[in-house]
């Protein structure tokens, strides 16, 4: 299944509430956070980091860290299939992986 959320900031709630389900083996938590003219680029990317890695923790469901952050769209486009691999298929690898 494919949730979608607003943004970066809010999948690891949404990853905690999958996780506690009882429906899921693993969450992939896949997007991208790209760096902008203010401090919000931290403050969503530190965010995500840390609440992916509470959601794994507080569910005890493996919620892998697939959020590329990224000084511009540029490196974003190269690690989703891009030049640089697929950080979103890794993800999937990782929770095969664990599971
Ligand atoms: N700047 C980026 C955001 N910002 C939005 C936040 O994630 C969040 O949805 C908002 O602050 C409301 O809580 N989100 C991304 O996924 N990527 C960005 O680069
Ligand atoms: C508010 C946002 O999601 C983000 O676009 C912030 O960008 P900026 O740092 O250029 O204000």
């Amino acid at each position: 299944m494919v949730v979608w959320v607003p943004g970066c900031f809010e999948i690891s709630v949404v990853a905690q509430q999958l996780g506690k389900s009882g429906k899921y083996n693993a969450i992939l938590c896949i997007g991208a956070v790209i760096r902008g003219d203010t401090t919000h680029y931290d403050v969503v990317a530190d965010s995500a980091s840390s609440g992916v890695l509470s959601a794994g923790l507080n569910s005890d469901v493996p919620c892998i860290f697939g959020v590329l952050t990224c000084d511009n769209m540029e490196q974003a486009l190269d690690r989703a299939g891009g030049k640089a691999g697929n950080k979103g298929s890794e993800t999937a690898l990782t929770a095969v992986s664990l599971c």
